[in-house]
C-alpha cells in the first residue's frame, strides 16, 4: 500500500512574513490530513520553516541539492547543508531548472544519488514539453528520464518519490485530465514493476495546475500518489483542500 504525499513547492515566492502567515494558516488545518504532507521552500527560508514545523507533522523539503559534497562551488548547497536544516525531502529534475540550468537526466541522477547518500528522499521529476507531447514523444521522454535513475530505484528504491510534471501543465491552468496522467503514470508504474516488486511500490505524484477542483480526481487515478503542488501551495485553504483530496487505500 502506498501512502498518498502531498508536496507543495514553493518555487521562488515568499517572505519572513508571507511564509510565517501561510504556514500558521496550514498548520492550523493539516492535523486532519490523511496523507503525508511536505513542503518545499527556497534556501534563504529553511531556518525560519524547519523552526515553525518543527511541532507538527509536516516535513520540510529544498528545491533542488548540488552534485558537489562541499568546496569551491559558489552559490551551490549541499545536502548536508540541508540536513544542517532538517531537510527530509529534496526535489530534483525539475522542468523548471532542467529548463533554466539545462540540468541533464545524468546531473539530475547524481543529485538524487547525493540525497539518497545523506538518507534524504528524492523527488525525482519527469515530464515532457508539449512539443515532444504533440510529436508522440511523451512515452520516450519520462522513460528516458526515470531510465537515468533506475539503478538507484534498484538499490535504494523506497526512498526515491518520482513527480511526473507534464511541463505544459505546469502554472498554466491547463492540468492534464486524469486520464492522461494515468496513462503517464502506468507507464512509469509498468517501469517500476521491471527493476523489482520493491520499485512498484515507489509513490509518483502528479504535477500540473493541481487544484482543489481537480485534485480528488486526479488522486483517485490508480497509479497517481498524490501531488506535487506549486501555485495552490501558496494558498493555505487550496493546498489543504488538495491535501484532503487524496485517497485513502
Ligand atoms: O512543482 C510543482 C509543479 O511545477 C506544479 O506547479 P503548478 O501547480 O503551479 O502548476
Amino acid at each position: 500500500m502506498r501512502q498518498q504525499f502531498v508536496a507543495g513547492n514553493w518555487k521562488m515566492h515568499g517572505s519572513l512574513a508571507s511564509n510565517a502567515a501561510l504556514l500558521a494558516e496550514v498548520l492550523a488545518g493539516v492535523g486532519t490530513a490523511r496523507c503525508e504532507v511536505a513542503i518545499c521552500v527556497p534556501y534563504p527560508y529553511l531556518s525560519q520553516v524547519q523552526q515553525l514545523l518543527q511541532t507538527s507533522q509536516v516535513a520540510l523539503g529544498a528545491q533542488d541539492c548540488s552534485v558537489h559534497q562541499s568546496g569551491a562551488h559558489t552559490g551551490e548547497v549541499s545536502v548536508s547543508m540541508l540536513q544542517d536544516f532538517g531537510c527530509r525531502y529534496v526535489i530534483v529534475g525539475h522542468s523548471e531548472r532542467r529548463a533554466d540550468h539545462h540540468e541533464s537526466d545524468v546531473l539530475v541522477a547524481a543529485k538524487a544519488e547525493r540525497a539518497l547518500e545523506a538518507g534524504m528522499t528524492p523527488i525525482v521529476c519527469v515530464g515532457e514539453t508539449l512539443a515532444e507531447r504533440e510529436s508522440g514523444l511523451t512515452r520516450a521522454v519520462v522513460l528516458r528520464q526515470l531510465l537515468a535513475v533506475t539503478h538507484l530505484l534498484r538499490e535504494q528504491t523506497s526512498r526515491i518519490v518520482v513527480a511526473y510534471e507534464p511541463v505544459w501543465a505546469i502554472g498554466t491552468g491547463r492540468t492534464a485530465t486524469p486520464e492522461q496522467a494515468q496513462e503517464v503514470h502506468a507507464v512509469l508504474r509498468e517501469h517500476l514493476r521491471t527493476v523489482s516488486e520493491a520499485a512498484a511500490g515507489v509513490r509518483i505524484l502528479y504535477g500540473g495546475s493541481v487544484k482543489p477542483d481537480n485534485a480528488a480526481v486526479l488522486f483517485s487515478q490508480a497509479d497517481i500518489d498524490g501531488g506535487l503542488i506549486g501555485g495552490a501551495s501558496l494558498k493555505a485553504a487550496d493546498f489543504l483542500a488538495i491535501a484532503a483530496a487524496t485517497r485513502q487505500d
